[in-house]
């Protein structure tokens, strides 16, 4: 076996996960030693994705490989075996944040200059801009998404469910999405006949020819659509929705996803932002441009910028924007108590985290006064913000689900080589001036598709690959046969680029057996209606869906079943045959690393990992023939049910069980499966020890990991910490040190 075939690679990412890794990965690596694995870790985090990009500026010492791309490379190799854990992805104030904190460690990499004025600055701008937004999911999902609730989880969630806000049938908050003008409105959408080049063109009306995009080289059978949003119907509709919430006394909230569409969804934002504050930004307008303001980047932008300003002129714009507020409907917070609301960074409020805890709390979010309020949630886009209207008027109708009887929704989601709208950001453009967009063949001339577009509008290219359409309806069968459960495609034949899929669906069911399987296509909105009245009878049903809705629904169902989504299997089955393992599908809550700071607490429940580390030794005892894997994995899930019946899961509250706590049980539950084994006897006598050792001790090293919780702490930094001083505090028990130390030796 070669080497890289007894590989894991485990990715370091950022914040609370990376802080779990600290004392985790040292604890796998120690356990998968004895079989012959090697657990590598690969930095991926935005501090190691930042120096990757500039070797130039730093000195020898402190020059990182570009481990994110080789990584990517890695995900075409049959042998790559992947666990990824949650990471930042970066709005422009944490981009900033990072590089300052790097600049100050002593890498002199350059500022972010947000308005390039030369060559060189244009350079650094683009570099900077590969580590914003989205940078790595994309990179490394060469295959679509399996996620689902593993059976232990969804079982312990029915016994101790969370709790859930009531509903009432009065409530009046709703979704609000344009009624016209948005991307669903005029979508067109083609299926190649051939391969071929195309560009992306505007003939303005005055007749000049702009081209926005040189070159897409596109495959045979490729699903290209053209679709633009338009500027003047999002102003109104923002208007609009703001002057019925203010008459209403609603909330008004905005969620967007400005991290994986990080072009065209700041755009989306600013304009809401703007349109908010319309009056403080016709009369500063040009002091903001001057000063360089963007509010597509959030609040933030502006009140950095106008730092520099004199008091007076700063509290000037601090009363213009307050008298704004008086005309305008109360904004739902981010973070009420420290004075964080909707419009402060576009990445706080992404649609699949923050529209499920709005459905988990009745149809509310905080108010300015901490207070749960009745909400209008703004989300522009008809196709999806249909879906959670849908959940609205369901639960309205029938009250809030029951964790204790509800149904799982496992999703399939089409996800691979930058599948759909997720993969746009360099065919995204904002229109310079009115004319007709064209995509067109560079060699025939013919035009593939035409729109007619206005100044400010958002136009786009999407693209989705055959072979990952292909893939993704053979994983949905297979999940089918292999579940049992029904499997449901959500797409709509109104929609042009469904339509596309859906015959492309039809198509490739053709070559499976579908004896026994229930598989159905149905609209977005049947879709969801037909999967919730299942859900409240408690039974199961498969979604299969595009990128976005797998990114959607993959935390609506998990918040609404078991919490959560970190408790999530999360598996990308690589089209070139490796598995990549994420961890949850969720995010990396900084607030996690805050708590941490000031208490010496880290609630982070790494469920996520220990479900994610299983399905991988599964996966490379499977393809190497390796048994020893193959136990570690039988074994690891065994002791993962063993922790969730034990209730060791981390605890929020500081003082309790956290994090390194519920690592350590998960270590010894671990050892004493691989010591009650009988498959393995050189592996059973190295356990049986290990497991007495951690067994014998437990009082002393639970009480040790309590005993340092109440003081803060220091890490020596949030987006680059210092190992040193990291190692300590997350490994602060000295018995356990020891036992793991001797068990390596
Ligand atoms: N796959 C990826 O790499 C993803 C990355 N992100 C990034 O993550 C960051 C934070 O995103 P955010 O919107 O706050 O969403 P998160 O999912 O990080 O957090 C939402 C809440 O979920 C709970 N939570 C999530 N995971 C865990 C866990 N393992 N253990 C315990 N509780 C958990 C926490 O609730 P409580 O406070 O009640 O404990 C948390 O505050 C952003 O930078 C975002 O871009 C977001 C989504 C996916
Ligand atoms: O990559 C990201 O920014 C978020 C990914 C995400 O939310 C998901 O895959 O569920
Ligand atoms: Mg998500």
């Amino acid at each position: 076996m070669s080497n890289k075939q007894s590989q894991i690679i485990y990715t370091i990412t950022d914040e609370a996960p990376m802080l779990a890794t600290v004392s985790f990965l040292p604890l796998v690596q120690s356990f998968s030693a004895q079989a012959g694995i090697d657990v590598v870790p690969c930095d991926i985090s935005l501090a190691a994705r930042i120096l990757g990009e500039f070797p130039e500026y730093l000195t020898a010492e402190q020059k990182l490989p570009n481990n994110l791309a080789e990584l990517g490379q890695l995900t075409l190799q049959p042998y790559a075996n992947i666990i990824k854990l949650p990471n930042i992805s970066a709005s422009i104030a944490q981009l900033i944040s990072a590089i300052k904190e790097l600049q100050s460690k002593g890498y002199q990499i350059p500022d972010y200059p947000e308005t390039p004025k030369n060559d060189e600055e244009k350079v650094i701008k683009a570099k900077y801009s590969k580590c914003t937004g989205s940078a790595v999911n994309p990179v490394l999902r060469e295959g679509n998404s399996d996620r689902r609730a593993p059976r232990a989880v969804k079982e312990f969630a029915k016994k101790n469910p969370h709790s859930m806000a009531v509903w009432s049938q009065a409530s009046p908050s709703h979704v609000s999405h344009m009624p016209r003008g948005d991307f669903y409105a005029g979508e067109k959408s083609i299926t190649l006949d051939k391969a071929r080049d195309v560009k992306m063109e505007l003939i303005t009306k005055s007749g000049k020819v702009v081209v926005l995009k040189n070159k897409v080289s596109l495959l045979e059978k490729e699903i290209i659509d053209s679709m633009f949003m338009s500027k003047k119907a999002l102003l109104d509709f923002y208007e609009n929705e703001m002057e019925d919430a203010r008459k209403t006394g609603l909330l008004f909230s905005l969620h967007v996803k400005a991290t994986m569409m990080k072009v065209s969804h700041p755009i989306v934002f600013g304009h809401c932002v703007r349109v908010f504050y319309k009056d403080a930004f016709a009369k500063h307008g040009q002091l903001f441009d001057e000063l360089g303001v963007n509010v597509n980047n959030g609040m933030i932008n502006l009140y950095d910028k106008i730092a520099s300003l004199p008091q007076s002129k700063q509290d000037e714009i601090k009363q213009d924007l307050k008298a704004c507020q008086a005309n305008r409907p109360e904004l739902a917070m981010v973070d009420s108590a420290k004075g964080i609301d909707n419009f402060y960074s576009p990445n706080d409020i992404i649609v699949d985290a923050s529209l499920p805890v709005m459905i988990r709390n009745g149809g509310k979010m905080w108010g300015k006064d901490g207070q749960l309020k009745n909400v209008k949630a703004t989300i522009p886009e008809s196709t999806f913000a249909r879906i959670y209207q849908e959940v609205i008027g369901f639960c309205k109708w029938h009250g809030n689900f029951d964790p204790k009887t509800m149904g799982t929704v496992p999703n399939v989601g089409l996800m691979a080589q930058q599948a759909e709208e997720y993969g746009s950001h360099d065919k995204t453009f904002e229109i310079p001036e009115d004319g007709v967009a064209n995509i067109t063949d560079i060699a025939t001339g013919e035009v593939l598709m035409s729109q007619n577009v206005e100044a400010g509008d958002i136009w786009r290219m999407c693209q989705v690959k055959d072979a990952p359409i292909r893939d993704w309806v053979k994983l949905a069968v297979t999940r089918a046969r292999n579940s049992g459960m029904p499997a449901v495609f959500w797409l709509d034949p109104y929609r042009p680029h469904e339509n596309e899929l859906i015959k492309k669906v039809n198509t490739y069911l053709k070559e499976y057996d579908l004896n026994g399987l229930d598989i159905q296509i149905m609209s977005q909105v049947r879709a969801m209606r037909y999967t919730l009245e299942r859900v409240t009878r408690g039974l199961d049903t498969i979604s299969v869906t595009g990128n976005i809705l797998r990114d959607y629904l993959t935390d609506l169902f998990p918040i609404m079943e078991l919490g959560t989504s970190s408790k999530m299997l999360s598996i990308v089955p690589l089209m070139a045959g490796g598995g990549m393992y994420e961890t949850g599908a969720g995010g990396s809550a900084p607030k996690h690393v805050q708590q941490l700071v000031d208490e010496n607490h880290l609630r982070w429940d790494s469920l996520g990992e220990f479900l994610a580390l299983a399905v991988s030794f599964e996966d490379l005892g499977i393809k190497n023939n390796n048994q020893k894997a193959k136990l570690l994995a039988k074994t690891l899930d065994a002791a993962t049910g063993t922790l969730l019946d034990q209730r060791k899961n981390p605890s929020p509250k500081t003082g309790e069980l956290d994090n390194r706590g519920s690592q350590f049980y998960l270590a010894m539950y671990w050892a004493q499966e691989l010591a009650a084994q009988n498959e393995d006897q050189d592996l059973k006598t190295r356990f049986t020890e290990l497991a007495k050792a951690l067994a014998d001790n437990e009082k002393n090293i639970v009480s040790e990991l309590a005993q340092i919780q109440g003081k803060s702490v220091d890490i020596g930094g949030y987006y680059l910490p210092d190992m040193q001083k990291l190692t300590q505090v997350m490994c602060p028990s000295t018995t356990l040190n020891t036992i793991l130390k001797n068990f390596k030796a």
